[in-house]
């Protein structure tokens, strides 16, 4: 018998497919999806906004707390705000981009941003897709279906740079290895595949391959397979 509810996670490095991947297996199984990043880009933008000094993790705890993030969770239309501003937009900013590994690292703004994914994902009535670094490992170690996406950085820095017009693929390629590293390495809840995640490798596969890949699983979870 099919199961009523699903909860999938998926986690991997920076330009692995994670965003694409999920948003378009969600839509297509009827699930929500939540993207993590976003939030924690939220929080950094909030942090940069307000002066807070970044390189001062005592200072971004003190503050974790102050901003309300609100993430809408529909695949076809995924939405962020911070109190009540929307910042879907700015936090694709290179400024926030290369601020946000040092505040996703403060474990008082993981702990804030944990509780709110843990609080979406059990209101989402028919299951979600939720996509970051630590979905498998901490915030929902107990997900129906984990998947580890992986790529080659010369695939991952390709896929970047079309995206960024005219920008040089060896520095594109550089800063998601610099991002990678800083999100591994940290102490709390870094970056890692869960023991019991399936790892799929996306360098020689289409985005279309990646998604019926993860369809398939689904399914077959749901299945009881
Ligand atoms: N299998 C694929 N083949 C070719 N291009 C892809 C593939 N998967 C994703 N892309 C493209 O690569 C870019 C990065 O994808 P996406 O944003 O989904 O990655 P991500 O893992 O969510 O990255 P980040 O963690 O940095 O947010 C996008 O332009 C997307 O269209
Ligand atoms: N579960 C997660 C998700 C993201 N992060 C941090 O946010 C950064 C931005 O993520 P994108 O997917 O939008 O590129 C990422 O580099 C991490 O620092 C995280 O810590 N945990």
């Amino acid at each position: 018998m099919e199961r009523a509810t699903v909860i999938v996670a998926i986690d991997g490095p920076s330009g692995t497919g994670k965003s694409s991947t999920s948003k378009a297996v969600a839509a297509q199984l009827g699930l929500s999806y939540l993207d993590t990043g976003a939030q924690y880009r939220a929080i950094t933008w909030w942090m940069v906004t307000n002066g807070i000094d970044i390189e001062d993790p005592s200072a971004i705890a003190a503050v974790a707390g102050k901003p309300e993030i609100v993430s809408g969770t529909d695949p076809s239309g995924p939405t962020i705000t911070v109190d009540g501003t929307d910042v879907a937009g700015p936090i694709r900013t290179q400024e926030v981009t290369s601020k946000v590994s040092a505040v996703s690292a403060v474990p008082e703004v993981r702990a804030r941003i944990t509780e709110l994914q843990r609080s979406i994902a059990s209101g989402a009535e028919r299951g979600i897709v939720v996509e970051g670094r630590d979905i498998g490992t901490t915030v929902l170690p107990d997900a129906d279906l984990k998947i580890f996406l992986t790529a080659s950085p010369e695939a991952r820095a390709a896929r970047r740079s079309g995206e960024l017009k005219g920008s040089d693929v060896q520095a594109t390629r550089e800063a998601l290895l610099k991002r990678d590293a800083a999100d591994s390495s940290r102490k709390t809840s870094p970056l890692a595949k869960a023991d019991d995640a399936v790892e799929v490798d996306t360098s020689d596969l289409t985005l279309q391959q990646v998604i019926e890949c993860v369809v398939t699983l689904v399914e077959e979870k749901r299945a009881g397979k």
